[in-house]
């Protein structure tokens, strides 16, 4: 054979094996060290969620496992995305493209500020009905009294000659009630358990039924992929199964390992495998998704309670995220206090806050519970989730839509 046409194929061949080694690699890095799938459980393997007895079992709002066995655990490894995996926006975009949602019209708490700008003169009516929006925007009524009062005096009643001061003034009284100062980062620090060996950072996410937890969680996850971290999902809403459906086509797009039980599983146990999935291998964030439940409901709150004491058994919990829809105003307060008082709340997620919701919530929410609003949710687009920073929220209120 000529030896050219010899070094030609041999150099095709070096090519293809050099291009699929570096396509395993790149795929691999996204699937690391996972453990081999959990073994379906055997009745004498059982998890602390089998053996704790704290009464949550039985009555008619507890979820109930069928024939009182523990069902097998799967870990469902990614579905494989072809061509390949989504790339998620990148934070900056994401930001300028979600304050737009926030600005403007659509608002109701944005269109009241900017119609208090619009004037060339403050009379008292125009007080009154800013008083007015601002309540009915969910801002509540103490906030609102106060951000009025502090207007009143700072910008002296009679008109407003120079709009830029107002502007000014207005967004610093705001920003005042947002609080700049509170710390909104996501507790993602890694653990350490009982043997000193460290753990995964644990977020759980919780709320009513329909808030967004789900879907948090999926778009929280592409967050995280984005920040090159290696995240776990644990589908501990095991009362629907559309959920943990649901969650593993978040996961497949983004190439994230799923644990998940079957339908009427034990909540607790499914958490609690999910962390130990994760800290046999050693990803760096599991976040544990779990039923949507009524506050009101004693039996599923107890048995919220639960699911975190049991996972705190394998690793630290270092974030529980309440996820609260926008548009549910003084209900959602409601619920606020309740889910915080079982679970011990670290941060907020305000959901629907694109469209007509009412961002006032924010600031009474805070309020009432003293835990900062940490992510907010602004559409039903899979990038559609971003971390709250006050100052561009506010900056968001006094844009023009
Ligand atoms: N417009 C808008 N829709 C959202 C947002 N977040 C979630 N949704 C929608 O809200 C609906 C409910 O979301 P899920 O994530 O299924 O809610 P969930 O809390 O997990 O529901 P349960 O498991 O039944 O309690 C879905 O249609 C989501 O697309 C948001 O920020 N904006």
């Amino acid at each position: 054979m000529d030896l050219n046409l010899l070094a030609l194929i041999i150099g095709l061949v070096a090519l293809v094996v050099v291009a699929g080694a570096v396509t395993a690699v790149v795929v691999s890095r996204r699937r690391r060290q996972l453990p081999p799938s959990t073994p379906p459980r055997q009745l004498d393997d059982r998890t602390p969620a089998d053996t704790e007895d704290d009464g949550t079992r039985g009555g008619t709002d507890t979820l109930v496992r069928p024939g009182g066995e523990a069902p097998p655990l799967v870990e469902v490894e990614p579905e494989p995305t072809a061509p390949g995996l989504d790339v998620p926006e990148a934070p900056a975009s994401r930001m300028a493209r979600l304050r737009r949602r926030l600005a403007g019209q659509d608002n109701a708490l944005s269109r009241g500020l900017l119609a208090l700008l619009a004037k060339d003169r403050i009379d008292a009516d125009t007080w009154d009905e800013l008083e007015e929006t601002l309540i009915t925007s969910d801002l509540g009524v103490g906030p609102s009294t106060e951000l009025v009062e502090a207007l009143r005096s700072r910008l002296k009643v009679d008109g407003v000659s120079d709009p830029g001061t107002a502007r000014r003034v207005l967004r610093e009284e705001l920003l005042k009630l947002v609080d700049p100062t509170m710390d909104r980062s996501l507790r993602l620090e890694p653990g350490v358990d009982a043997d000193g060996e460290p753990t995964p950072a644990v977020v759980m996410v919780v709320g009513v039924n329909g808030t967004g937890k789900t879907t948090t969680v999926g778009k929280l996850a592409r967050v995280l992929v984005a920040e090159d971290k290696d995240v776990l999902l644990g589908a501990a809403d095991t009362f629907r199964a559309a959920a943990a459906d649901q969650l593993e086509t978040w996961a497949g797009r983004v190439g994230v390992p799923v644990v998940r039980g079957a339908e009427g599983a034990d909540p607790a146990s499914v958490a609690f495998d999910a962390v130990r999935a994760g800290a046999e291998g050693q990803v760096d964030v599991v976040l544990i998704d779990t039923a949507g439940r009524l506050h009101s409901k004693a039996g599923l709150m107890d048995e919220l309670g639960k699911v975190k004491r049991v996972i705190e058994r394998r690793a630290p919990v270092g974030e529980v995220l309440l996820v609260l829809d926008a548009t549910t105003g003084q209900n959602g307060l409601i619920q606020a206090r309740i889910f915080r008082d079982v679970v011990d709340v670290s941060g907020i997620v305000l959901t629907k806050l694109d469209g007509s919701a009412k961002g006032g919530i924010v600031v009474q929410v805070q309020r009432e519970l003293g835990v900062p609003v940490k992510l907010i949710g602004l559409g039903e687009g899979v990038d559609d989730l971003a971390p709250f920073d006050a100052a561009d929220f506010v900056d968001a209120l006094l844009t023009e839509g």
